[in-house]
């Protein structure tokens, strides 16, 4: 062999050991996986999306896949000539489009995902929130610059009953869900759920070991919208005085993970899902991609302890265009 063909060879290894910590890590655990609706519009996306499901299922991990869908909503809704607007990074949701957002997340884009993943296998069901009583929902409302917002028929999650995804799981299957919840006080009555609170609060209640959620931007960048500073890793106190600095899109996100790590799931992270395998990369390097929301803060010694305990880099933000691996090397 040359010795270019070694240092490939030595590559190839390391990449692959690399994963070894993580794999032991994740065994038999549960992790949901949020599938935006911005990080699905590429064919080729949801072709690598399905193999690195059905990557971490072989692995040993049990992934749980939540949905989302929002632009392909719009696009519907546009179609068929109902108006909606976003308020604080959530739409408001009349009957007419509630019908749309049912129609477009249940038959459309939940049918898609698991039509790929099956591709290796009779291995994905879809479940609605509303299938074997999932989630129960409660009409929200939000308060912008202190004046109080109708969203109309939008929700939060207030109750889960996930013996229908354990059931799922313990018969060695992927479970693919969408966010619609029943109205706990209105019987009949569907909700829509932004799906990055759906996600979270399944992974709370399924005691994952940590939440993936894939959009269309590299992660949290604390000078939005100039994009040279990604956070890298970020504690739950840190992000709980940022969150209400954030802007529309990242909201909903930003909040999930911190609902995800106070309700007990040790780590949430928002990924480039416009990167192929970006699951994989950030669930089996050493460095990750994206941003990282843990318990503890990530300044003074708590960096310490996590950079020793060899999960993330310490530092909070990076440059956009370096990795964190060269940061930790
Ligand atoms: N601080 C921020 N860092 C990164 N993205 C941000 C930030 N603030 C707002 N955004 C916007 O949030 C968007 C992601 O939210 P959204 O469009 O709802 O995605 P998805 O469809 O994946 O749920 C990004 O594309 C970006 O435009
Ligand atoms: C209340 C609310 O905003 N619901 C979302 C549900 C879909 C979703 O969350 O899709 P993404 O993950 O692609 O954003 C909506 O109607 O667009």
């Amino acid at each position: 062999m040359t010795d270019s063909t070694l240092d490939f060879a030595a590559v190839k290894a390391a990449t692959l050991i690399e994963s070894l910590p993580w794999l032991k890590t994740f065994h038999d655990q549960i992790m949901v996986i949020k599938f935006g609706g911005n990080a699905m519009v590429d064919p080729e996306l949801q072709r690598t999306f399905a193999e690195d499901i059905v990557y971490l299922r072989y692995a040993g991990i049990k992934p749980v896949v939540v949905h989302g869908g929002g632009p392909q909503i719009s696009k519907m809704l546009d179609r068929l000539g109902i108006v909606s607007e976003f308020r604080g990074g959530y739409r408001v949701t009349s009957p007419e489009a509630m019908d749309v957002v049912r129609m477009v997340l249940t038959g459309q884009i939940s049918r898609d995902i698991v039509s790929h993943i099956n591709e290796h296998g009779p291995l994905a069901t879809a479940l609605s929130g509303e299938d074997a009583g999932l989630f129960e929902g409660q009409r929200r409302q939000i308060e912008i610059d202190g004046v109080t917002v109708d969203l109309g028929l939008v929700g939060d999650v207030v109750g889960v009953n996930p013996e229908a995804v354990f059931e799922h799981l313990a018969a060695g299957r992927i479970p693919v869900i969408s966010s619609i919840a029943p109205d706990r006080h209105e019987p009949g009555q569907v909700l829509n759920i932004n799906a990055d609170a759906a996600a979270a609060a399944l992974a709370v209640a399924l005691g994952a070991a940590k939440l993936v959620i894939l959009t269309d931007v590299a992660g949290l960048y604390s000078d939005w919208p100039n994009r040279d500073s990604l956070v890298s890793v970020i504690g739950a106190e840190s992000l709980r005085t940022l969150l209400p600095t954030l802007e529309s899109g990242m909201i909903p996100k930003m909040a999930a993970c911190l609902e995800a790590v106070d309700g007990g799931v040790p780590k949430a992270a928002i990924i480039d899902g416009r990167t192929p395998h970006s699951i994989l990369l950030e669930v089996f390097t050493q460095s990750g991609i994206g941003t990282e929301v843990v318990e503890a803060d990530t300044t003074g010694a708590a960096d310490t302890a996590r950079a020793a305990d060899t999960t993330r880099a310490a530092d909070t933000t990076r440059a956009a265009d370096t990795t964190r691996a060269e940061e930790k090397s």
